[in-house]
């Protein structure tokens, strides 16, 4: 027996095991995925570089489309299609692009008319296509939700959606082990949105770079598939490739009856459940970080800054950032309170509210609206809330959440009941803040502009947003409910068949309102050029030997990607034309003039190539590809910094892009000098160093032998990846032996289960492994 199924492993460790395709000597691997999820922001630039190469998807069978941040959540009574529905321009493209996209592909798609259509995140569980011990990825960076099946679950960017959609496979490398152990029993009326957001505040938003987060102990156990999603969900806020639950009996619960889980009884269900029950770490597993937190110190949280480390327990005051360890820590803070308009000392509850927002991946299952109906009911929303929403997070929890009555506790206290999307989450579509309106919201990130531009969001669980909404100002929901037990412990149930009729919504706002909200939105300046794209396709990628240039200074800690491309410009559905809208917030004034203080407006740095960051974990958030996409069209072609959020690194290169993470304080003074000196420097990535411009060497750098060949040598890694076929398809076999409940045609196959097909997919393909099979087996 080989030496390395002795050794003892984590479930990481096993899961991540089990899909090594390919193993390069420095540690560069081929992964196979099993499932696949796919929205419409990050997904047009992947199907068009399919089609430029010619290439098919790979498994139309393990591959699941929605349409979710773009679409409006008002009523879909007078729906007839999406292009007559959205009202926006851009975001109609991007749908529409999707819809023909899934025909064109053959892939299985829930549109609007679908009850099954929602947030990805949410109805990947929910249909069973996500099952433990799975590798599931998605164009979007809170993939880590999946995790809590016991999945390994990753947010990845378009070039990688298009790797996966033409291979199956992505190259990746081995995370770390990270385990937080939470344990003891939470207090009532603290919920597992409290677990995460005081995990995140203690290990900080860089705390899991590099790491899968293995959540386990007495709480984590206890917690139902809907609580332990929504702490998963958040792992990518601590930085975490993803975050892990081991699979037990709740989780098998929970699967029964899902559709597209092995049926529930039969000969596949008890191997598949045999199987999940071998992924739990072993014993005497090794962890690289470890980290223990306990339940009796964790009271309801929320944040009050514009990251998600910058937590407060409610009962507590506003930080004052003068008392800050660290002068850049100093000078973020005061940047922080100013945007959120926020004095220190002030106590939390004193704070008042415009609006609240109980949706999003985080926190939009029908536990979460179970709880924030048990403490709105028979209450009223404060006169002075603008507006409160509930966003369900797909058609079928709204179903549920109306045969349970909860729209109408909702509706009675004066919320709004919604259709389901990721909605005022990101503002993608029309449900946005206004300048300087403060939201009570149960999302994941407080970035700035992230709601809407300059709005203010704090983050927290669904039962602190409902007692929000009740009392006008951030409140402590044990002042408002008696609770027996977590809000968040009860186990979920599977849904009921999807019959019952869709529920017409009469309190929505009018279009008139929605565009009053959408001209908050600042204006797409950027020039959509031609559609040529920048990489895929035989065309390769431009080689990167030697960069010289002038680098642009900056110092920020935990520069977001929100903040280096913002969601109003998401919704291009091409790689080009980025480059006037990178750090927008950051680079124009309200007026739409240039910002003179920002650095890229100043010379010589308009003219950058290069950002030297001294500030860690650049890149964090979101999985936007149109970050990389927004600095390569501005000329950027390298940025250097202690640390980076793994995403955004990964997307670097896919662009022919270099990040070079410096740790060495040092070292990354001198380079900071440099820039800050207004002079170029030189980077020589096969010396791998570092050079003034007089071509003295200011210090080494790292990066990883297969990432350095590909750039030098500008190759296309999916056109390498295919020559590796042999290796691919003798894994799937292995894999339909193995685990025979993960193969099959899905609902390709299975057309009037609970619902129609909104869109046709296409005949059934030929697939690039030959034909799918004509008998789909029992999922
Ligand atoms: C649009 C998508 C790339 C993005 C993500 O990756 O997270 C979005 O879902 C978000 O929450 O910002
Ligand atoms: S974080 Fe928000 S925008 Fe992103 S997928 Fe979740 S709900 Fe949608």
């Amino acid at each position: 027996m080989p030496v390395a199924e002795r050794t003892p492993q984590t479930l990481y460790d096993k899961v991540f095991q089990a899909h090594i395709v390919d193993e390069k000597l420095d540690g560069t691997i081929l992964l196979y995925i099993d499932r696949h999820l796919v929205h419409e922001v990050t997904s047009p630039q992947a199907f068009e570089g399919l089609e430029v190469a010619g290439r098919k998807v790979r498994r139309p069978d393990c591959t699941l489309a929605t349409t979710d941040h773009n679409v409006p959540t008002t009523s879909r009574k007078s729906l007839k299609d999406i292009a007559s529905f959205i009202q926006e321009d851009d975001s109609r493209t991007q749908c529409v692009t999707l819809e023909e996209n899934v025909k064109k592909f053959g892939i299985t798609y829930f549109g609007l008319s679908d009850k099954r259509q929602g947030i990805v995140h949410v109805i990947g569980p929910e249909q069973g296509f996500t099952l433990p011990g799975t590798t599931v990825v998605c164009g979007d960076s809170h993939t880590s939700t999946h995790g809590a099946f016991g999945a390994l679950a990753f947010g990845i960017g378009t070039s990688e959606v298009e790797h996966v959609l033409a291979t199956q496979c992505l190259i990746t490398k081995r995370s770390k082990n990270m385990r937080i152990q939470v344990d003891g029993e939470l207090a009532p009326g603290v919920s597992s949105k409290d677990v995460i957001l005081h995990a995140i505040g203690k290990i900080g938003t860089a705390g899991g770079t590099g790491a899968v987060i293995e959540f386990c102990g007495s709480v984590i156990r206890s917690l139902s598939m809907e609580a332990r999603m929504s702490i998963c969900n958040m792992s990518i806020e601590a930085g975490a490739r993803a975050g892990m639950v081991a699979p037990d009996e709740i989780t098998f619960e929970y699967l029964k009856g899902r559709p597209l889980a092995p049926k529930y009884g039969s000969e596949e269900w008890n191997r598949a459940v045999a199987y999940w029950e071998s992924l739990k770490s072993d014993p005497d597993a090794k962890y690289d970080i470890d980290v223990f937190i306990d339940a009796k110190d964790i009271i309801p949280t929320v944040t009050w800054g514009t990251s998600p480390e910058d937590v407060v327990p409610i009962t507590g005051s506003v930080p004052d950032p003068e008392t800050f360890p660290t002068e850049a820590k100093k000078v973020a803070g005061r940047r922080m309170l100013e945007y959120m308009g926020l004095t220190p000392g002030t106590p939390m509850e004193d704070i008042v509210v415009d609006k609240v927002f109980i949706g999003s991946c985080t926190n939009s299952r029908i536990e979460d609206l179970r709880a924030a109906a048990q403490v709105v009911k028979g209450r009223k929303v404060a006169p002075n809330i603008k507006r409160a929403m509930i966003v369900p997070g797909s058609g079928l929890v709204k179903e549920q959440a109306e045969r349970e009555g909860l729209d109408k506790v909702f509706t009675d206290a004066g919320f709004e009941w919604r259709e389901a999307g990721c909605s005022m989450c990101l503002g993608m579509n029309p449900d946005i803040l206004s300048p300087k309106e403060r939201c009570a919201s149960t999302s994941n990130r407080n970035f700035e502009g992230r709601q809407g531009a300059q709005g203010r969001t704090h983050l927290m669980s669904p039962v602190m947003a409902a007692a929000a909404a009740i009392v006008g100002k951030l409140a402590d929901v044990r002042k408002l409910a008696q609770f027996q037990g977590s809000p968040h412990i009860e186990a979920a149930v599977a849904p009921e068949p999807t019959s019952g009729k869709a529920h017409a919504d009469e309190r929505i706002e009018t279009d008139d309102t929605e565009k009053e909200h959408l001209t908050d939105q600042p204006e797409d300046s950027s020039p959509q050029v031609n559609t040529s794209i920048l990489r895929g396709g035989a065309a390769g990628l431009p080689k990167f030997t030697i960069l010289r240039g002038i680098a642009a200074p900056m110092e920020k800690p935990n520069i977001d990607t929100d903040a280096i491309i913002p969601k109003q410009f998401l919704k291009t559905i091409k790689r080009t034309g980025l480059g006037s809208a990178l750090f927008y917030e950051m680079r124009y004034l309200e007026n739409g003039q240039e910002n003179p203080d920002f650095v890229l407006n100043k010379e010589p740095y308009r003219k950058a190539k290069i950002i030297v960051c001294t500030g860690a974990n650049f890149g964090c958030g979101s999985s936007r590809e149109h970050a990389p996409w927004a600095l390569n069209d501005f000329g950027v072609k390298s940025v250097i910094a202690p640390s980076f959020a793994d995403i955004f690194f990964n997307n670097s290169f896919k662009n022919g892009m270099l990040p070079i993470p410096i740790r060495n304080k040092d070292d990354l003074e001198k380079v900071h000098a440099e820039a800050v000196a207004g002079r170029e420097i030189e980077i020589d990535l096969p010396n791998q160093l570092i050079k003034d411009q007089d071509g003295n060497t200011l210090c080494a750098f790292e990066v990883e032998e297969f990432r350095k060949h590909c750039l030098v040598n500008g190759l296309d890694d999916i056109g390498l990846t295919m020559q590796l076929e042999d290796k691919i398809a003798e894994f799937e076999k292995k894999m339909s032996r193995e685990t025979p409940w993960l193969d099959g045609t899905g609902y390709l196959k299975r057309k009037g289960m609970g619902g129609k097909l909104a869109v046709k997919a296409a005949p059934l393909p030929k697939t690039n492994r030959g034909d799918v099979k004509t008998e789909p087996l029992e999922w």
